[in-house]
């Protein structure tokens, strides 16, 4: 297949074919953001469509006297809070929607030094500008139409070829190895730009105005920096700047303009796009200024480039009918910002290359001014479109057809007032310039519209039947589609080409009647195959009928046994809900219970935890009392040791005295023979005391009884407990020898420790006598008899009645008298229980009384 070199068809066109109809430059102003809030402002946005500008005291024409608030009105103006999306939505959306329809746009974004053109343009990853939403949008909108890659070529003239099937797939694998050795490792595409790789992309999509066309996206990217033109996409080795070849301007053969020799990059997605993008942009010269950390040095284009062509009759392959190619362009323009060399203190370079941004936007102004002119006063002044390459670049958008759109930057701070009123009486002025209407572009061959989506239905639903097992050869029927041709050529036979009309007609209409004939042919070829199929048809729907008249009988069965079953599913649901709402109250009965469950056992570990609180507390008290009270015992116990010892104090010295006085007052050799004094107290029942002495009594015991009563018959010795009947002695197994007259003389007795049986109690047995020895508070012995009468009890027993006490103490006049064996001894009886010893004699125990084992 040959390939086949198209123009673009809505470029340059005689004047007679050109649209009447004309539209002004749009132009949109957007204020950026203040960098410091302490900042003066100049602009106020008085309402959607105009706004204020106030001079500020600094500023030249106030200081000239010249100052006055000026109102500027625009297509729309946009705040600072303004967002990109909205941006774009305005004013670069329907230069998109006209891209895909055929028709060229234009937009520049203008202003001042750091005014925002670039941001507005180019945003940031996550806040993109026009260019990458104008990417996004176009991609979403032709993504399942796009054409093989290859299959359209840029000729280096500003046009495009379409390439055989054969050429584009040759060059799609010369790419590939191209990759493949380039980069063996390569990352995928969408990661080589951190900036690619974290945008937000823009999910708007647009309606494709013919889906039976199929398209191709290039994009180019040039700067025009000191009045030259550089391809920014150009591989070159070098990327040192004055080493980059320079291009011309050239007029391609509709007097087009074009930068000849432009590197064309067919790209096939948006990252494709901002892969080369991104390329460009690391090329272009930017500097860093007073006013900007990075300022444009240079005007760049990016422009989008949309080629669309019509599919043959089939809908499968570009149609090769020539003219059929339509090339529609969106240049994207980031000017340099015109900038006050006494502000930015550029110089050398940077005051050359600000030299030439001035005079290259003053170029554009004077065209535009001049257009404007003769567009209003109907003068024919030539407009200097080669004063700069910028100018020369647009000329066609200008002075041709296309839509063109400018957005104003500013930067409403007080310092920019002088620079912003330049540019807001520029931007207002372009308004009035008037741009011709594009024509709207034709892509009728006379093919069936929809060709493409019904083959594409068509093959799904094969593909459907194919998967379902349905495996009769189905053709795809992509055959004639009918349609007489495209519409009658021109029949103005009148004009001075009639004769050329009637040849042109001629072959038309013989073109026609072939084309007829054959759709005749195929006419009655298919209306034969329609009848066949007709008659097959029927016979299988009588067939069908049949069948059916056979099923419906089984439906009407079914349908009774359906009923049938209804009706009784009727009953076990009611029966069922009434179940369900029975358990639904017994389980909200659990549930209530489990609550009041709940709350007890929360309020009986509430309680525990309170009693265990108390209980605590309690315990931190009783201690604390413990301690207090043992305190006091302790205090207590102290003060009364205190007091015996002082007692005992007292005493000693008592007796400290007596003993010195005794010393003084018996010679020494009767002391020897008094030193044992012997006092025995008999205490009777009647409680009176009588004292008596069996030794010879010393002068002054004598005078000290002197007073006592007269003997009484009760009181008696010792050695009076002497008498009938059988005593039981129970005196300490070891007892302490007194060495005294004053002894009981039992004449009959009977050992308490030889009891065997408690009848030896009252068997013979009369008489008791319980002896103790005790120390008293001088550490004297103190002897006492207990005497009493031994009487059976009832039970077989016996029993003690108690009727005499005889007390036999010891003191010695010197305080010795008693041995230090004797005291002790005396001290371990004192620890014996009389009662319990009184016990165990009058019970009789057969057993050794456990008290005697101790003595
Ligand atoms: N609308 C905005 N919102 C947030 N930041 C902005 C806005 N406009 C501009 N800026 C910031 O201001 C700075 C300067 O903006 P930008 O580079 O776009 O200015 P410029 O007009 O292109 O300057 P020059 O003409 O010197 O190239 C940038 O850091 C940019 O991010």
């Amino acid at each position: 297949m040959k390939p086949v070199r198209t123009r673009n068809l809505p470029k340059k066109t005689p004047s007679k074919t050109k649209s009447s109809s004309k539209d002004p430059v749009q132009v949109f102003c957007r204020l950026r953001p203040m960098q410091n809030e302490s900042d003066q402002a100049c602009m106020t946005i008085i309402c959607p469509r105009s706004i204020q500008v106030t001079p500020p005291d600094t500023s030249a024409n106030y200081r000239a006297g010249s100052a006055k608030d000026v109102i500027y009105s625009f297509q729309r103006v946009f705040d600072e809070a303004v967002g990109q999306k909205e941006i774009f939505e305005t004013v670069g959306l329907p230069l998109v929607k006209s891209l895909l329809e055929g028709r060229n746009g234009l937009l520049f974004a203008y202003g001042v030094t750091g005014s925002g053109k670039t941001y507005t343009m180019n945003g940031g990853p996550q806040d993109g500008g026009i260019m990458p939403r104008s990417l996004d949008v176009l991609f979403n909108s032709i993504h399942n139409y796009q054409a093989k890659k290859y299959t359209f070529k840029a000729d280096k003239m500003n046009g495009f070829e379409i390439q055989s099937d054969v050429d584009a797939l040759k060059e799609r694998q010369q790419e590939l190895i191209r990759n493949l050795e380039s980069r063996p490792t390569r990352t995928p595409r969408k990661n080589s730009d951190p900036e690619i790789f974290c945008r937000q992309p823009d999910t708007t999509q647009l309606d494709l105005p013919c889906e039976d066309n199929t398209y191709a996206v290039f994009v180019t990217y040039v700067e025009i920096y000191n009045n030259s033109v550089f391809d920014l996409l150009e591989e070159s080795q070098d990327s040192v700047s004055q080493y980059r070849q320079v291009k011309i301007l050239r007029e391609d053969a509709l007097k087009n303009m074009y930068v000849h020799g432009v590197t064309e990059v067919e790209v096939k997605s948006p990252e494709e796009a901002f892969e080369a993008f991104y390329k460009g942009q690391k090329k272009k010269r930017v500097a860093n200024t007073m006013l900007n950390a990075e300022s444009s040095r240079s005007h760049s284009v990016f422009s989008i480039r949309l080629v669309q062509a019509p599919l043959d009759y089939h809908g499968e392959t570009v149609a090769q009918e020539k003219g059929g190619m339509v090339i529609s362009q969106l240049s994207l323009v980031d000017l340099a910002g015109c900038e006050r060399t006494n502000r930015t203190k550029n110089s050398g370079q940077r005051l050359r290359e600000a030299g030439n941004i001035n005079n290259s936007l003053m170029s554009l102004r004077s065209c535009l001014e001049i257009l404007r002119e003769n567009q209003l006063t109907g003068a024919n002044k030539m407009v200097p479109y080669r004063d700069s390459k910028l100018t020369h670049l647009f000329k066609n958008y200008l002075d041709g057809e296309g839509e063109v759109s400018m957005i104003v930057c500013a930067n409403p701070r007080a310092e920019d007032y002088d620079e912003t009123t330049q540019v807001m009486k520029f931007a207002e002025m372009s308004q009035e310039v008037q741009i011709a209407r594009p024509v709207p572009v034709r892509l009728d061959f006379g093919f069936t519209p929809g060709r493409r989506k019904a083959n594409q239905v068509f093959r799904t639903a094969v593909k459907q039947l194919e998967e379902e097992g349905f495996n009769e050869n189905i053709p795809i029927d992509v055959d004639i589609v009918y349609s007489l041709s495209s519409e009658f050529p021109s029949m103005d036979i009148l004009g001075p080409e009639g004769g050329k009309v009637l040849t042109e007609l001629k072959a038309f209409l013989q073109e026609r009647i072939k084309q007829r004939s054959l759709l005749g042919k195929d006419l009655l070829l298919k209306q034969e195959h329609f009848r066949a199929l007709l008659a097959k048809v029927e016979q299988e729907n009588i067939l069908v009928k049949q069948e059916s008249i056979t099923q419906q009988a089984q439906l009407d069965q079914e349908r009774n046994r359906m009923r049938n079953l209804t009706v009784k599913l009727g009953s076990v649901e009611r029966q069922n809900s009434t179940l369900q709402r029975r358990f639904e109250e017994q389980e909200h009965k659990i549930s209530i219970l489990q609550q009041e469950k709940a709350d007890l056992e929360m309020a009986l570990s509430q309680s525990a935890i309170d009693k265990q609180k108390v209980k605590s507390r309690y315990n931190a008290k009783v201690a604390m009392e413990t301690e207090k009270i043992s305190h006091v015992l302790e205090k207590k116990l102290e003060k009364d040791r205190q007091q015996l010892q002082n007692a005992i104090r007292a005493k000693d010295e008592k007796l400290r005295r007596v003993r010195h006085a005794l010393k003084e007052d018996i010679p020494p050799s009767s002391a020897s023979s008094t030193s044992s004094l012997a006092n025995v107290t008999s205490k009777s029942d009647g409680g009176t005391t009588q004292s008596s002495s069996a030794l010879p009594k010393t002068p002054s015991a004598d005078s000290r009884r002197m007073g006592l009563a007269l003997r009484n018959p009760r009181h008696r010795r010792s050695r009076s407990v002497e008498g009938t009947g059988k005593w039981l002695d129970h005196c300490p197994a070891t007892p302490v020898p007194l060495s005294t007259v004053f002894q009981p003389n039992m004449k009959k007795r009977k050992s308490v420790t030889k009891l065997t049986d408690v009848k030896d109690i009252t068997k013979g047995t009369e008489r008791y006598c319980l002896t103790t020895q005790e120390q008293d508070t001088d550490g004297e012995l103190e002897t006492r008899l207990y005497k009493g009468d031994v009487v059976p009890t009832c039970s077989g027993g016996a029993q003690v009645i108690f009727s005499d006490v005889e007390l036999l103490k010891q003191s010695s006049p010197t305080g010795n008298a008693a041995g230090p064996t004797t005291r002790k001894r005396s001290a371990r009886m004192s620890g014996v229980d009389v009662a319990e010893r009184c016990l165990t004699a009058v019970e009789g125990h057969g057993k050794r009384p456990h008290i005697s084992g101790k003595h």
